[in-house]
């Protein structure tokens, strides 16, 4: 794709195919979760998940999303249990989200869409960096948690006080002792499946974990995210929003339920 993947009408999901052919492999993500389809499985592990806050580092408007990055030279936030073994290393996590409360996440909940969704990205230690991990297929793990329109999330709008400092893409800013533990819901419940990175390059590499409990957040505070921009200082102001890829054919893939 000579110019760079994006959302738009020219260089959005349904062109990515043209730069990265996985886009129609067989374990691309999101898909649309069907809870009726979802069996329950005994043998599914609770979920570990030991961050330390010492360990939040950034955060940069990357241009496609924003990212908090963390310090991940050692085992010090870290997912362990779940669907997974071993031992997985918090890389950074993100957001994607919609121009109108009526869309925005990537996976969707027997064709409900929410209007937000987290992303927690992880890698296997069992290999020596994210980048090589990136390209195995248990070399990323990435918990998905929905948003839901409701009363506004303080844990949330302690990120979005940052994100008017980097409104521009390239824009990055010091984003320390932040703990993403705060994010999640009370419930760790979850669906998991084989799938892929939800953005170029679509690598094949995630065992995606989706929390069925959302948390919540306010039409106000989905209006700081959608005051982000694609574009950079000085360019043709585009909002940033509809930064979702939406779902893929399951092809034969189980989904499976932490939960009865
Ligand atoms: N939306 S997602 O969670 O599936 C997602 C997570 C991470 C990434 C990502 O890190 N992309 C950059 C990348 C990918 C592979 C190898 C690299 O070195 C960098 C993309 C999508
Ligand atoms: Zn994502």
């Amino acid at each position: 794709m000579s110019h760079g993947w994006g959302y738009g009408p020219t260089n959005g999901p349904e062109k990515w195919c043209d730069g990265f052919p996985i886009a129609n492999g067989p374990r691309q993500s999101p898909i649309d979760v069907v809870p009726g389809q979802a069996p329950h499985d005994p043998a599914l592990k609770p979920l570990k998940l030991k961050y330390d806050p010492a360990t939040s580092q950034s955060i940069l408007n990357n241009g496609h999303s924003f990212q908090v990055d963390f310090l991940d030279e050692a085992d010090k936030s870290t997912l362990t249990g779940g669907p997974i073994s071993g031992t997985y290393r918090l890389r950074q996590f993100h957001f994607h989200w919609g121009a109108s409360d009526d869309r925005g996440s990537e996976h969707t909940v027997a064709g409900t869409k929410f209007p937000c969704e987290l992303h927690l990205v992880h890698w296997n230690t069992k290999y020596p960096s994210f980048g090589d991990a990136a390209g195995q297929p248990d070399g990323l793990a990435v918990v998905g948690v929905f948003l839901k329109i409701g009363s506004a999330n303080p844990s949330l709008q302690k990120i979005l006080d940052a994100v008017e400092s980097i409104k521009f893409k390239g824009k990055q800013t010091t984003f320390a002792g932040f703990d993403p533990k705060i994010l999640l819901p009370p419930s760790l419940d979850y669906w998991t499946y084989d799938g892929s990175l939800t953005t170029p390059p679509l690598l094949e590499s995630v065992t995606w974990i989706v929390l069925r409990q959302p948390i919540s957040v306010s039409p106000a505070q989905m209006a700081q995210f959608r005051s982000l921009m694609f574009s950079g200082e000085g360019e043709a102001a585009c909002c940033m929003q509809d930064n979702y890829r939406p779902p893929q054919p399951l092809k034969g893939r189980k989904v499976r339920a932490s939960f009865k």
